[in-house]
């Protein structure tokens, strides 16, 4: 199975001109899975709870979730792709999976970052599992998280522990350190991360943030299989075994998961 990310740096707000540059950069692209950037159309750093909400949209039957299935029937990939999300008077920071008959299921970001705080609630969906399919047939368990979510060990744990094989890690990094982390969230859950992240500054009037672009795909083993720079853009599609996230045996005495000892663990 064909699985990658897709690094760059959105024009703020200018969301038709997005589509056009993401469109090229998966022109010829062949995948199974392909996830894109944490708010991903619209940029980041908003001015106001004004600016953030006018952009939001709902899910499924947004404009997004539509042009993702156009986009998801042209490459024959699964997309996972971050947007801001209306749901009556409540806004989330959110991640669609779409394939190519279209919407699949949608995740709201549990851990909101930074001024997210002002412009979004915090998610109520849970860590949902998506079983998918990939273009030979094959099932496997599609997580997702956004971003922030990454610091705290529980999410990708989660994920994991409701059988994850594979972990859509949409981001809009501005600290140095995931990169560095995410290959122990993939070896100490057993399960393939793909992280993508965009690069570039933005500024919401009063201080500017710096992307770090570094966007990299992590096998079980907390082997970096694909690693982009910190600047540009970066299409980077590998071949997994999503079953290789699945023998979570270390030894043969010892079992990842069937070792943990949860009555011992502090809530
Ligand atoms: N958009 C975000 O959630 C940023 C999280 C902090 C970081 N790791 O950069």
């Amino acid at each position: 199975m064909r699985v990658g990310f897709v690094q760059y740096c959105p024009a703020f707000l200018q969301m038709e001109t997005n589509r056009q540059v993401l469109a090229a950069l998966l022109e010829g692209i062949e995948a199974d899975l392909l996830v894109l950037p944490e708010l991903c159309l619209t940029g980041y750093f908003f001015t106001s709870s004004e600016e953030a909400h006018a952009a939001a949209e709902s899910i499924p039957d947004g404009p997004t979730t539509a042009w993702l299935t156009t986009l998801s029937q042209r490459t024959g990939a699964i997309l996972v792709a971050g947007l801001p999300e209306r749901d009556g008077a409540q806004y989330y920071n959110s991640a669609v999976v779409v394939g190519p008959r279209g919407y699949i299921g949608h995740y709201r970001k549990v851990h909101l970052f930074y001024e997210e705080k002002l412009h979004f609630q915090a998610g109520n969906l849970g860590f949902p599992v998506f079983t998918v399919t990939d273009r030979s047939g094959e099932t496997y368990k599609l997580g997702v998280m956004i971003c922030f979510d990454w610091y705290f060990p529980e999410a990708a744990r989660t994920l994991a522990l409701q059988g994850a094989d594979v972990i859509a890690h949409p981001a809009n990094l501005v600290r140095p350190d995931c990169p560095r982390a995410m290959p122990i969230r993939a070896l100490e859950n057993h399960v393939f991360t793909i992280t993508a992240n965009r690069y570039g500054s933005e500024s919401n009037g009063r201080e500017t943030l710096s992307f770090i672009g570094q966007s990299l795909i992590c096998d079980p083993m907390g082997r970096i299989l694909a690693q982009a720079p910190k600047v540009g853009d970066a299409v980077e599609v590998v071949e997994i075994h999503p079953a290789e996230a699945r023998n979570r045996r270390i030894t043969q005495h010892n079992d990842l998961f069937a070792d943990r000892r949860p009555e011992h663990y502090q809530l």
